[in-house]
């Protein structure tokens, strides 16, 4: 069998843990093989005695094996989780590399114990954060006291993110308890008690739960290892959001709606976000719009880490409260940039992911959510496997694609794992074209060597960077009879023919042993390819179905959209209608108004009319008032006359007038 590949030519380093059996009693089914370095790296498995297939032996090889009693400490030393964290950091003046963590298993196998630990053990993510945090020490900046440290974190990052300091995000949830958090200390905290750091301490404010860093377990310490260095040159900023891929869906952890909802016993409506190309990031998928905490301090990213497994746990709970429904990504980005300079950050992610347990649909005595919940899971945890598979096929030097975009699950995983060109605008908006190096990936496979032997030999058959089948001999009734001693019965000699037919039957038998194994070993490939060939059959069909409800939902929401269109037309259709009546009404009106004035106005015309004739009357008035004018300047002529005349003349005229009076009166000439 070929030994391992070299960590640097798989996608993955793949691990194997081994949990301690809850079941010890029952049959082991898996036997790690020492090898002459001391390190083990193969193990083999066979069917349980009740399993009556043909016994194969199959042999896998991993990059390491880790016995029942390997500590979680040990897990941190040797899976390559420093390296990751020196990856992050990046060497002197260079940008970092991004890491991935995930572990794999049946249910109940210790993803979760190996990821997250257990009330009195930290997992594998406290002790990064640790370390991560002790690395970079004093280079770290602290957003609450360096106040233009956060808008150039939020115009250095592409993925749309809602960024802002863990102190003030944590204020936002849970108040002003600073004291009692201790979040201002940094001094080692008493050892527990039986609190799980999982499980809520008691209500303090609003009724929502506050974590305590002082529940947290404190060991194993990281402080004894040989941690990474960080970049001197630099300053870093340590980012931390956490989401969860839940039925296909990616949902933030940290914006507390499910917990929050929780409280007021309400259904929880979240939003899922979209892992996409985006402005500033055309080259390469982010999850868009998550909200980042900027963590001054290891106590800070251990809150948020809390507050956002409290999230996955409060939105699980209704389906299942024991083992984890979704697979929860915790994102650590390592942001920097050269120190003092004003620069924009690099930034490289270090992503731990705790997956889903497979677990057979038929298995799950749920119905419902939960059983569809678990048919999303075990199709994710599918293509997994088939990204996995090809893996290590490419690893053997095939020239295999990984087909990682089945799924949101091995896209999130697999999307980074390959070399890119990526242009991104970077601060001053200045467009920045650099070569990204892939992600180192580890994979830790857990499983329970007295568990369930068809559930794990299937993940381990997909994980394991080689893998051996090999049928025992077992010695056949021909082979039986012809081992027997083959004498003469007479005097114990055997004649040449007899032994000539021997030696060829004997040949023929080796042949048909050769054959026979042969035929095993290809009827259990058989059982793989037919596996395989199953695999992809039900990939088709999910994928089909999958198409269907996106047309469905296409259709759904393009019917929507039709109708909300349509009503927000009809309202614009009566309204405009009704202004148009409105108006008619009002042309209407002023038109009743325009004649009503004209009849009004044509009687006051008459009336005026009646007083100065009419049109050719301005003349007449003309000339009248002309001759009336004349007619006084003859009087007052006349007037004048008369008084420079004498009395007698006087006496005269008036004589005469009063002649003229009295004869016009009497009628007389
Ligand atoms: N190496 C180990 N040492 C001690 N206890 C372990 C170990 N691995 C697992 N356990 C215990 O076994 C139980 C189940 O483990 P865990 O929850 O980690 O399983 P899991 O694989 O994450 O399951 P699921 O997929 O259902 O979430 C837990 O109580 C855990 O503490």
């Amino acid at each position: 069998m070929d030994p391992p590949p070299k960590p640097s030519t798989a996608l993955f380093d793949v691990y194997l843990r081994l949990r301690p059996s809850p079941a010890p009693g029952a049959e082991r089914f898996l036997d790690v093989e020492e090898t002459e370095q001391g390190v083990p790296t193969y193990i083999t498995i066979k069917p349980p005695a009740t399993d009556h297939r043909k016994r194969a032996v199959e042999k896998f090889a991993f990059t390491k094996v880790f016995e029942e009693d390997a500590a979680q400490l040990d897990i941190f030393k040797s899976t390559g989780v420093l390296p990751l964290i020196d990856g992050v950091l990046g060497a002197e003046g260079r940008e970092g590399r991004d890491g991935l963590l995930a572990t794999l298993g049946v249910t109940g196998s210790g993803k979760s114990h190996t990821i997250l630990g257990s009330k009195s053990q930290r997992g594998l993510i406290q002790m990064t954060l640790d370390a991560l945090f002790q690395s970079t020490g004093a280079l770290l900046v602290d957003p609450s006291n360096t106040p233009y440290v956060l808008p150039s974190l939020a115009i250095s990052d592409v993925s749309e993110a809602q960024i802002l300091p863990a102190s003030a995000y944590l204020d936002s949830l849970y108040g002003d308890g600073q004291s009692e958090r201790g979040i201002s200390s940094r001094a080692q905290t008493p050892m527990l008690d039986n609190t799980s750091f999982l499980c809520p301490p008691p209500p303090k404010r609003n009724n929502i739960y506050i974590p305590r860093p002082s529940t947290m377990p404190q060991t194993p310490s990281v402080h004894d290892l040989p941690l990474p260095n960080a970049d001197r040159t630099a300053e870093y900023a340590i980012v931390v959001s956490m989401y969860e891929v839940y039925n296909d869906r990616i949902f933030d952890l940290l914006t507390g709606s499910a917990t929050a909802t929780a409280f007021k016993n309400g259904q929880s409506k979240r939003r899922a976000l979209l892992f996409k190309s985006t402005e500033q990031s055309p080259d390469r998928k982010v999850v868009a719009g998550l909200k980042k905490t900027v963590c001054a301090s290891l106590e800070e990213a251990l809150m948020v880490l809390e507050t956002g497994l409290m999230e996955r746990k409060v939105a699980g709970t209704g389906s299942n409260a024991v083992s984890s429904r979704s697979h929860g990504f915790f994102c650590v980005e390592v942001k920097k940039r050269r120190r003092a300079s004003g620069a924009g950050w690099s930034s490289s992610t270090l992503t731990v992911v705790d997956l889903a347990g497979s677990e057979r649909a038929r298995n799950a005595k749920t119905a419902g959510a939960t059983l569809a919940e678990a048919g999303k899971i075990n199709e994710s945890l599918m293509y997994l496997g088939q990204c996995m598979q090809m893996q290590s096929d490419a690893a053997d030097g095939g020239k295999t694609i990984v087909p990682f975009r089945q799924c949101k699950l091995t896209e999130l995983l697999f999307s980074n794992s390959f070399p890119t060109t990526s242009s991104s605008t970077h601060i001053h908006n200045q467009p920045h074209h650099h070569h990204r190096n892939p992600q180192k990936s580890i994979m830790i496979v857990t499983a329970d060597a007295h568990g369930d032997f068809n559930a794990t030999s299937q993940i381990l058959r997909y994980s394991a960077l080689a893998r051996e089948v090999t049928v025992p001999r077992v010695p056949s009734v021909t082979s039986t009879i012809l081992s027997a001693p083959t004498t003469n019965g007479h005097n114990g000699r055997t004649s040449p023919t007899t032994a000539a037919s021997l030696a060829e039957l004997e040949v023929a038998v080796s042949e048909i042993d050769r054959l026979s194994e042969e035929v095993s070993v290809l009827s259990l490939r058989l059982t793989e390819e037919t596996a395989r060939r199953q695999a992809a059959e039900s990939s088709w069909r999910a994928a089909e179905a999958r198409m269907e409800d996106i047309e469905a939902e296409v259709r759904e929401t393009v019917y929507a959209e039709f109708e909300a269109v349509l009503a927000r037309e009809q309202v614009r259709w009566r309204v405009a209608w009704e202004e148009e009546a409105g108006r008619k009404e009002e042309m209407w009106d002023a038109k009743v108004d325009i004649l009503a004035r004209e009849f009004g106005g044509d009687k006051e015309n008459e009336k005026v009319r009646g007083l100065d004739g009419e049109e050719g009357d301005g003349e007449r008035i003309n000339e009248l008032e002309t001759e009336n004018e004349a007619l006084r300047r003859k009087v007052e002529m006349l007037e004048r006359e008369m008084r420079g005349r004498t009395p007698s003349k006087k006496m005269r005229v008036l004589k005469a007038r009063k002649w003229e009076v009295e004869g016009g009166l009497g009628g007389s000439p």
